[in-house]
């Protein structure tokens, strides 16, 4: 049942009474809720450039088109009432040493130097990510949002980056069978992407070894992708009877246009790390043996610059597409939950899990 305009009054009586500041993204995102959910779409004509404000005010109002009075109203509601938990929580801007830690050791999160390190830690298995591992990823890059760091890296230990979806995850079939584990799938891989899509500091990938599947699409996500010369980028959908994630159906047009990424999401053509930086998926590319030390000192140096001013200027850059990269996001993981369940799919994961097929 949706929220009652009861609901929504007491919502926003308890904003008022929120004990920390959520910060500029939230007020605009209650903002825009708020209008929405009490005066439906905007209505009103954009302001000039001049009144930088208003126009952003305006701008997150318009991002939310033509949702509904009442689903505006519900997720108003549902956002106070998130912030009002993490507000009761002891310490929003936990240090690192307080931080949650993951569930299982597969992840490895650091905080130092205003830089929170996210690292996947399953080397003998390539860093593929099993199911605990997106939700930890999840939680990992929630509480990034609210420390202390300028800045949040993703990386790998060991010789890869990332293989991309542990495929034995489609092995634990729940109760309700195949339907219920490709359901639950979907919505996991949703929340996931959504994660970051939303991240509101700079997220920067550290690509220290080959990458593939849903580690190399989610890239169109980050901000700054740096690689050594030793990593590959490979989405090989089709093999596997799958289609593109990460937002990459729309991402990689827009990156590398629409033949080049045409060529990697279709056909699976694996690139290396100079064709992905020519490419624009990648920022720079490194020697491998300096990429830790070069790339490291230049994080160290970018995360002495002005917090705030990098939040807002990704705000500038992100907010105009965010509601498209969340349909975009909706949509993938919809499709995918219908090919998780084809035997193109089942028939590629069985090859891989009797080793008969590598990528
Ligand atoms: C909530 C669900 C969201 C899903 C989102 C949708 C995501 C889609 C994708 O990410 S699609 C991409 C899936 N990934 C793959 O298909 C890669 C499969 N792996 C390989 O092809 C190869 O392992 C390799 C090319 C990555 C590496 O080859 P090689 O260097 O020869 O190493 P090994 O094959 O011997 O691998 C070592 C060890 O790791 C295991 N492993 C590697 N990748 C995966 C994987 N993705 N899933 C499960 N296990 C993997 C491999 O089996 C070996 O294990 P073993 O030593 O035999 O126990």
């Amino acid at each position: 049942m949706l929220a009652s305009q009861k609901d929504f009054n007491n919502a926003v009586s308890q904003v008022k009474l929120l004990k920390e500041d959520p910060g500029n993204e939230v007020k605009l995102k209650l903002y825009a809720l708020y209008k929405q959910a009490t005066e439906g779409p905007c209505n009103v004509p954009k302001p000039g450039m001049l009144g930088f404000i208003n126009k952003t005010k305006w701008d997150a109002w318009n991002a939310l088109g033509s949702l509904s009075k009442e689903a505006a109203r519900q997720n108003y509601v549902d956002l106070v009432s998130r912030l009002s938990a993490s507000s009761e929580s002891p310490s929003p801007e936990a240090p690192a040493a307080d931080r949650k830690q993951p569930e299982s050791d597969s992840l490895v999160v650091t905080s130092e130097d205003g830089i929170t390190t996210i690292r996947l830690n399953r080397p003998a298995k390539k860093n593929a990510l099993t199911t605990q591992m997106y939700r930890d990823i999840i939680a990992a890059l929630q509480a990034a949002s609210k420390d202390e760091s300028a800045i949040t890296v993703l990386t790998g230990s060991g010789d890869y980056y990332c293989s991309g979806n542990d495929l034995t995850n489609f092995t634990h079939l729940p109760a309700g069978g195949l339907e219920e584990m490709a359901r639950s799938a979907a919505a996991l891989l949703r929340d996931f992407v959504n994660c970051f899509i939303d991240f509101p500091k700079p997220l920067v990938a550290v690509v220290n070894g080959p990458a593939v599947g849903i580690s190399v699409t989610i890239l169109g996500l980050f901000d700054v992708v740096y690689a050594t010369d030793r990593a590959s980028f490979h989405t090989p959908f089709s093999h596997l009877g799958q289609s593109p994630e990460g937002c990459s159906s729309y991402t990689f047009p827009k990156i590398m246009g629409s033949s080049k990424a045409a060529e990697m999401l279709l056909f699976g053509k694996k690139l290396t790390a100079q064709e992905a930086c020519a490419q624009g998926l990648v920022t720079e590319v490194f020697p491998d043996g300096t990429f830790q030390k070069e790339v490291w000192a230049r994080l160290k140096a970018y995360s002495k610059l002005p917090p705030n001013a990098m939040r807002i200027s990704k705000q500038i850059i992100r907010n105009r597409e965010k509601e498209k990269l969340h349909a975009v996001n909706a949509e993938e993981s919809s499709v995918l939950r219908e090919r998780w369940q084809s035997d193109e799919c089942m028939n590629a994961i069985a090859s891989f899990l009797s080793r008969k097929v590598k990528l």
